[in-house]
């Protein structure tokens, strides 16, 4: 019989005096179900990462024990979740701090604005969650592809006006639950236009006419969407940022505003 123990190497103490910020886990993949507003519930898969502070004397953390968590929430796991998850961080890890980073791609159907044809649309989607001293605090962050067209180029022009896909990024804090549907229609309103998976060559025109009815500079297009974040009760912080990847140029233009409301 093997009697043989095996030594815990991260319990041993460290004596270089520096404590770690965050040390834990990043990109574990895992199975979850998000709440969907048509749907119900949208089956999709995340990458979590997942970190606790270390004081100094630790030499490691429990690297285990954050994929323990995770299954031990099964695929359930919504932005509701987090504070429950950060709290078994802080007590597994024996921890001051946690944060959980969770990124997932959601997919809305979109119907093409003239033949009406319906296509999915994915957007890149992330919950984030922090816990210390202060308490817990979640955010929603989600990116919007639209169009965005140059409102100088289409006045200088004898004919058309530059215009590209751009990204337009929201993180907010809230009191209360907003669907990201909400969140994605908010943005893509304020738009050149909005972008489709599917359009026919009526749906074509439209859009292409429509984007070039409403120029939009980078700075348009985040004081725009700062104003309805703004104006959202449910909103407590924000951060709106577009990146233009401008198609006369090989760089983007880019654009950020950050509230405390
Ligand atoms: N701390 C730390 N662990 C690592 C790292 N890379 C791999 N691991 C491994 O992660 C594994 C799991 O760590 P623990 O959670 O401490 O495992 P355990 O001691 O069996 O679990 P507990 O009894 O819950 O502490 C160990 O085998 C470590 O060697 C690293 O860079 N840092």
């Amino acid at each position: 019989m093997n009697n043989c123990v095996i030594e815990d190497i991260q319990g041993r103490a460290d004596s270089r005096r520096i404590a770690i910020d965050k040390v834990g886990i990043k990109d574990i993949l895992h199975p979850v179900r998000v709440q969907d507003k048509c749907g119900g519930e949208q089956h999709t898969v995340a990458r979590f990462d997942m970190t606790v502070n270390l004081p100094h004397d630790f030499k490691g953390t429990h690297m285990s024990r954050f994929v323990e968590i995770l299954n031990s929430h099964d695929r359930e796991i919504s932005i509701a979740s987090f504070p429950i998850m950060l709290q078994e961080m802080l007590q597994r890890l024996e921890a001051e701090s946690g944060y959980i980073d969770m990124r997932f791609p959601y997919f809305v159907e979109k119907a093409a604005p003239v033949s009406g044809v319906r296509s999915l649309l994915d957007y890149q989607v992330s919950f984030i969650g922090e816990i210390d001293a202060q308490g817990c605090r979640t955010k929603v962050k989600i990116v919007v592809p639209v169009t965005s067209l140059c409102p100088c180029s289409k006045e200088i022009s004898e004919r058309g006006a530059h215009n590209q896909r751009s990204h337009v990024t929201v993180t907010i804090a809230t009191r209360e639950f907003i669907w990201l549907e909400e969140l994605i229609a908010l943005v893509e309103s304020e738009a050149s236009s909005p972008i489709y998976g599917l359009l026919k060559r009526p749906d074509e025109k439209y859009v292409t006419e429509y984007a070039y009815d409403h120029p939009k500079f980078v700075e348009d297009m985040v004081r725009d969407v700062a104003a309805r974040l703004e104006a959202e009760p449910r909103i407590t912080a924000y951060i709106v940022e577009s990146e233009n990847f401008e198609s006369i140029h090989n760089h983007s233009a880019y654009a950020l505003i950050e509230r405390v409301k």
